[in-house]
This record gives structure tokens, C-alpha cells and sequence, in this order.
């Protein structure tokens, strides 16, 4: 499989403004440390941005929608023509993602990877076919090889578009029936976590339902056994397009220097497998939110992130990290704003100990 593209070196995150935007943060009106977490994601930004004064202007939003053949288990709540229909209510602006978007001010891109069900040619989605949906996972490898790196090069050239949009910041999203599965099994596989620990209900399977789930991925793993030892090849064995076109989208915007900021458990088990592949796109990383799908929990974990927010959600369609951009914004804003001790005139504690 060609796919040393997705190895190349990211760029590199500028600990100079970095530290400037410390320093900065120290000189404000405030006691050091005070602003918590949003002092610490502000100078993260900088190093991002190589800026000493971040911002959280231009905001991309791209979702990528594929359907699974892994859904003809019976693993979701929800039938497979929901992907599709999904699609179309993309397309028309209704779903959670686009009035996110609106009140955001931020571009929603929706690419469609390929669904069972025809959509038609639909007014600002990006059909990029792969197939339709993948193959069940339970049976045999999702995807192919060749559309694994198509799914991949999709993802890839998202970040791409978002990189010539000189966007401030970028958001990848899922949409795709049965794909709470496909995570858990790409999950499953990466941690060497028995699915049971890691399936959940998704859009609202019952316990039974769960269990039933974990059953599933418990076959499939043992279905692709030792074939399982590489990330690449876990994701083609076990993952969908959409979640392929993630792990694109975050290595080739990690490789373009974009600041990536990462949704729910389909989102970071993405992210895991970025990582696993290029270790160093980590740093380009910033996690939005804590599902409550409860594999997201184990993945986080290992990734040692700290999400900034957990608020029960379970949507996925980059929805978790929608709502995170205001906070990310504020940090911005309090950093730009603020008055330094110097400027107002209020006098500076002691000097930090060395
Ligand atoms: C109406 C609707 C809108 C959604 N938007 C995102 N998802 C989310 O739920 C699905 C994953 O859950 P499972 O693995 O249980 O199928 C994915 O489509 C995901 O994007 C939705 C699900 C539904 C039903
Ligand atoms: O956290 C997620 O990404 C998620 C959870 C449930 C359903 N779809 C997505």
C-alpha cells in the first residue's frame, strides 16, 4: 500500500510565540493562572499559528458522510437510509451541524463518500464516490486497498481547501449509519481492549442491543486477527470512509500547519489513528469534547487528552467540537483584550518562583 505520504513530516508548532503568549498571559490583569484552561489553549493556538495573538476567526466545518455494511448486523438504532437522508437534510441546512455552523459564522463543507441510498446531485455537498459504503466488517475488510488511500486522499484534500481558505481553525465531522461500530472495532484493535469495554449504544441501542454489537466486533476481530498489527491496515480491515477521510483530513492538515480541533469518539479514534501513523500530528491536536458513547472515554486515555467540555452530547457531525469554537474564542479574546498590570495600572504579585 502506497501511503508514505501520510508519514511525511508535520509541520512544526512554533514554541517561540508559544512562549510569548505565556508571557503575555502573565502580564494581564489576573492572577497567573487564574483563566485555567483557557490560558493553556490560547498559548497552544500561538504555537499553532505561530502567533503571539491567536485567533478563532475563520472557521472550517467539514463532514464526510459514507454508509457501512457492517449496518445489515443490526448494530444501530437507526436504519442505513438515514446516512442518506442525512445528506439531503445537510443540503438543505437543518441538521444540528448546519445551525451550529450559521450561528458560528463558520464554512460547512458536507462530503459524501458514498451511501446505499441515492441522494441525486444536491445543492453544496461534494459527491467524492468511493463505493457504496463499505463492505461489512463482520465478513471481510471494509474497504479495499485502493479505496482506502481514496478515502483517505479525499480527507486530505479537505484540509487542503481549508488550507488555501486560510482558515484559523479546522473541524472534521461523521455521518454514517453503524459507524459507532466500525470505531469500536478500529478502537478495539489499536488499545487491544476487548469490545465490550468499549462498545456503546450509539444512536440508542438498548443493553442487549449493545451486547450484541460487541459480539459483532468480537467476530470481526477475531475474523482478521493477526492482520490486525498496523494502523493503516486496521482502519482498511475495520474502519468506513468517513472515518478514513478523518485520519486524511488530520494528517494532511497537521502536514499544512492548520490547527485541528477534534469532535467525538468517531472523530478521536480518528485522531488515535493519525497518531499511530504519524505520531508527531499529535501536537496539532486540540480535543473539543467528551462523549458519552463510552469508548470515547478509553480512546482519550490513551491519547492523554483532556477534552475541553462534557456535556452528555452523542451527535457526532463535528457537532461536540462546533460548540467549543465560542469557548476557544473567548480565550482569544481575553488574551487580545485584556489590560496588561502596566496598562491599568494594578499592581503585579510577586514574580513567579523560578
Ligand atoms: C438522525 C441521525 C442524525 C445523526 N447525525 C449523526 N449521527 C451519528 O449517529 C450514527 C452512529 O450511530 P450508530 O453506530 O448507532 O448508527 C452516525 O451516523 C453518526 O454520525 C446521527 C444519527 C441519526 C439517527
Ligand atoms: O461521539 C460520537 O462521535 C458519536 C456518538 C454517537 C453517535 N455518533 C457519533
Amino acid at each position: 500500500m502506497s501511503a508514505q505520504r501520510w508519514r511525511d513530516p508535520v509541520r512544526v508548532p512554533d514554541v517561540a510565540c508559544a512562549r510569548a503568549a505565556r508571557a503575555r498571559q502573565a502580564r494581564l490583569t489576573k492572577p497567573p493562572g487564574s483563566l485555567g484552561r483557557l490560558e493553556e489553549v490560547v498559548c497552544r493556538l500561538a504555537a499553532l499559528q505561530a502567533s503571539e495573538r491567536p485567533r478563532v476567526d475563520a472557521v472550517r466545518i467539514v463532514v464526510f458522510a459514507a454508509d457501512h455494511g457492517v449496518a445489515a448486523q443490526g448494530v444501530s438504532a437507526f436504519p442505513q437510509a438515514v446516512t442518506a437522508e442525512m445528506v439531503r437534510n445537510f443540503a438543505r441546512g437543518g441538521a444540528a451541524i448546519n445551525v451550529l455552523a450559521r450561528s458560528l459564522g463558520a464554512s460547512l463543507e458536507v462530503v459524501n463518500l458514498g451511501t446505499v441510498h441515492e441522494t441525486g446531485r444536491l445543492p453544496g455537498v461534494i459527491d467524492r464516490p468511493i463505493g457504496s459504503g463499505t463492505a461489512d466488517l463482520a465478513r471481510e475488510p471494509a474497504m479495499a486497498e485502493a479505496q482506502l488511500l481514496e478515502a483517505l486522499a479525499a480527507g486530505g484534500e479537505a484540509a487542503e481547501r481549508a488550507g488555501r481558505a486560510e482558515v484559523d481553525l479546522l473541524i472534521g465531522g461523521d455521518m454514517g449509519i453503524g459507524n459507532t461500530t466500525a470505531a469500536s472495532a478500529v478502537a478495539s484493535a489499536l488499545l487491544s481492549v476487548p469490545p465490550r469495554y468499549l462498545a456503546g449504544p450509539g444512536t440508542g441501542l438498548d443493553a442487549a442491543g449493545v451486547r450484541r454489537k460487541a459480539a459483532v466486533i468480537e467476530h470481526a476481530l477475531a475474523l482478521h486477527g493477526s492482520a490486525l498489527a498496523e494502523p493503516l491496515e486496521v482502519l482498511r480491515r475495520l474502519g468506513g470512509f468517513e472515518i478514513a477521510a478523518l485520519v486524511g483530513l488530520y494528517l494532511r492538515g497537521a502536514q499544512l500547519g492548520i490547527p485541528l480541533l477534534v469532535d467525538g469518539f468517531i472523530a478521536t479514534t480518528a485522531a488515535l489513528v493519525a497518531v499511530r501513523v504519524n505520531a508527531s500530528a499529535r501536537e496539532w491536536f486540540i480535543y473539543a469534547h467528551r462523549s458519552a458513547e463510552p469508548g470515547h472515554r478509553m480512546v482519550l486515555e490513551t491519547l492523554q487528552a483532556e477534552p475541553l467540555l462534557s456535556l452528555g452530547m452523542r451527535l457526532g457531525e463535528a457537532s461536540g467540537a462546533a460548540v467549543a469554537v465560542p469557548l476557544l474564542r473567548l480565550a482569544c479574546a481575553l488574551h487580545e483584550e485584556m489590560a496588561t498590570f502596566e496598562e491599568a495600572g494594578v499592581s503585579a504579585g510577586p514574580e513567579p518562583q523560578p
